[in-house]
């Protein structure tokens, strides 16, 4: 699992780490680290200007500056030369580092402004700074963090900030390199480069996970106990769970059989499908495994309901039957507008940021604005997990280190690719995934999913139901490559 810290939970083991290690150790790891980094992503001889803050994000900045200034014209911009990082400032004067006002003409430039001290926005003359790198955009790498983004929020709340093509960040990520839509601004593509400065053995717990294609644990340990004894194949079906779907409606038939695909799609062993005769007909007959029920008290015993994906009017109703079995339900879309004020079962809430919106009251921009801010003020409001939908899925459960994922790829931006996420979800709760863990798995695999089956181009939500099982069998192997779960070429 990848992991984030907050800004206090760095400093705290920064501060255990300095104690352990001669004094000024970790800035010249981190510089080192940097100095690498842009050799890597900005190879060759050409000039390079460190922007420099009055902080200890400056001082790795002069450091790193000093060590390239050996192979390349370097300049450096001092926001303040009264508040300069003395040694790093020592060293890149005696390495012929030039002095210059701002980063203009420059075609690679390296962001030390402001790191994890850094309050969000940018005071002059960073302001100014931004300015230029905004008309002439060079290639920006941002050191541990873009300068003026919230870094425990993931906003870029102070309206100015300098986004980055590539960030180099120390010790563990920060939520803003993981989360929107800070994360958007860190880099060009999926992660910034995490160099290693001994911080792991003193961090505790991290505010943010990720899922990731080389560790398959979650995914085995929720598939174990679907399985026999010696771990090797399914016992029978109902060992491996029924889910529920009580999606569509006569409007938005194709939900319902989407949902199904999904749900059909997961680790569940059956599917029983909930709702009028005809659209129980329509999806018996796309789908003949599924056991169709029209009365709703006769609905048969599943162990998850998946509720609401294209419900139209029957997603009250059809919530209320869902909560009255006992059994964790996945409320999705139309349902989401009638939760009740708590809920006495286990809920994963799956909603994009309009409908979150909604729930909450505001306007979807703010929702877009702070997206961990709002699927955390909802999971504390209905005590329940939040999972919100986007170009990377929150998964927020109280109290809990938020999952972020990172699989995926902008043709998932389709129509009905919600409802397939929506069972899928439903399919690892009924196989004993609780809300948390069958969010984050079906956000990661649907992700995966969708890189697999659209091979770069556009796809439809049918395609990534089909493309499911393939990746659940990949992961499980071990032969699923983090290069194959993500397409983020476009963003
Ligand atoms: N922790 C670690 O493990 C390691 C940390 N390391 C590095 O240290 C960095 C943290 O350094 P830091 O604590 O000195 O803070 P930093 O980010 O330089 O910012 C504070 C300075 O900026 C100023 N300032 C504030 N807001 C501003 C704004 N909006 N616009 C403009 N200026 C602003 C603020 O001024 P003040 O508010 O005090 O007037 C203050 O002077 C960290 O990100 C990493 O790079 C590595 O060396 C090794 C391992
Ligand atoms: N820019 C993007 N990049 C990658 N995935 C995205 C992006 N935007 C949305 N998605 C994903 O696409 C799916 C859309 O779901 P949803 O909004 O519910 O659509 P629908 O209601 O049509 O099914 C979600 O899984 C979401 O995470």
């Amino acid at each position: 699992m990848l992991q984030a810290h907050t800004v206090a939970d760095v400093r705290a083991a920064e501060a255990a780490l300095m104690s352990q290690v001669p004094p000024g150790s970790l800035m010249r790891w981190a510089a080192a680290g940097l100095a690498a980094y842009v050799r890597e992503v900005a190879p060759g001889s050409g000039p390079v200007v460190f922007l420099v803050g009055t902080g200890d994000n400056g001082g790795d900045a002069l450091f790193a500056a000093a060590e390239l200034a050996r192979e390349r014209f370097v300049a450096v911009a001092i926001a303040d030369p009264s508040r300069v990082h003395v040694e790093g400032s020592y060293a890149a004067q005696a390495a012929g580092c030039r002095l210059v006002d701002s980063p203009r003409g420059f075609g690679v430039v390296v962001d030390g402004v402001v790191g994890i001290g850094g309050a969000p926005g940018l005071r002059p003359p960073a302001d100014a700074w931004r300015a230029t790198i905004e008309a002439e955009r060079p290639f920006v790498i941002a050191v541990d963090v873009p300068s003026g983004v919230d870094v425990d929020g993931a906003t870029v709340a102070g309206g100015s900030f300098i986004p980055a093509d590539a960030t180099c960040t120390f010790g563990t990520y920060k939520n803003a390199l993981l989360v929107d839509p800070a994360a958007g601004w860190a880099v060009r593509g999926a992660l910034p480069r995490l160099i290693d400065i001994g911080l792991t053995p003193y961090l505790p717990a991290p505010s943010i996970e990720a899922l990731q294609a080389a560790d398959n644990r979650l995914l085995l340990s929720v598939l174990g106990s679907t399985l026999d004894q010696r771990g090797e194949a399914p016992t029978q079906k109902y060992t491996r769970g029924v889910v529920g779907v009580a999606a569509g409606s006569t409007a938005y038939a194709g939900a319902a059989l989407l949902c199904v695909r999904g749900a059909q799609s997961g680790p569940a062993g059956m599917v029983r499908f909930l709702g009028e005769q005809d659209l129980a007909a329509r999806v018996v007959d796309r789908c003949p495994e599924v056991v169709a029920h029209t009365d709703p008290a006769e609905r048969g015993r599943v162990q998850a309901w998946v509720v609401g994906s294209g419900g139209g009017d029957e997603a009250a109703a059809r919530l209320a039957v869902a909560l009255e079995d006992e059994v964790p339900v996945v409320v999705d879309a139309d349902a989401l507008q009638h939760v009740p004020d708590r809920f006495d079962v286990p809920v994963l809430l799956t909603p994009h940021a309009g409908e979150l919106a909604r729930m909450l009251d505001v306007e979807r921009s703010a929702v877009e604005a702070d997206p961990l801010g709002h699927a955390t003020r909802a999971a504390e409001r209905w005590e329940a997990t939040v999972l919100l939908k986007g170009a990377r899925t929150l998964v927020v459960a109280p109290g809990e280190p938020a999952r972020v994922n990172l699989t995926g790829s902008p043709w998932l931006a389709t129509a009905g690719a919600g409802d397939v996420l929506a069972g899928v979800a439903g399919s690892f709760l009924a196989a004993g995934a609780d809300p948390r863990d069958a969010g984050a798995l079906a956000a990661f695999v649907h992700g995966a999913a969708a890189v697999v089956a659209s091979g770069g181009g556009p796809v439809t939500a049918s395609r990534v139901a089909d493309a499911v099982p393939g990746v659940i069998a990949a992961w499980r192997n071990g032969t699923l490559d983090e290069s194959q779960v993500r397409d983020w070429r476009d963003r």
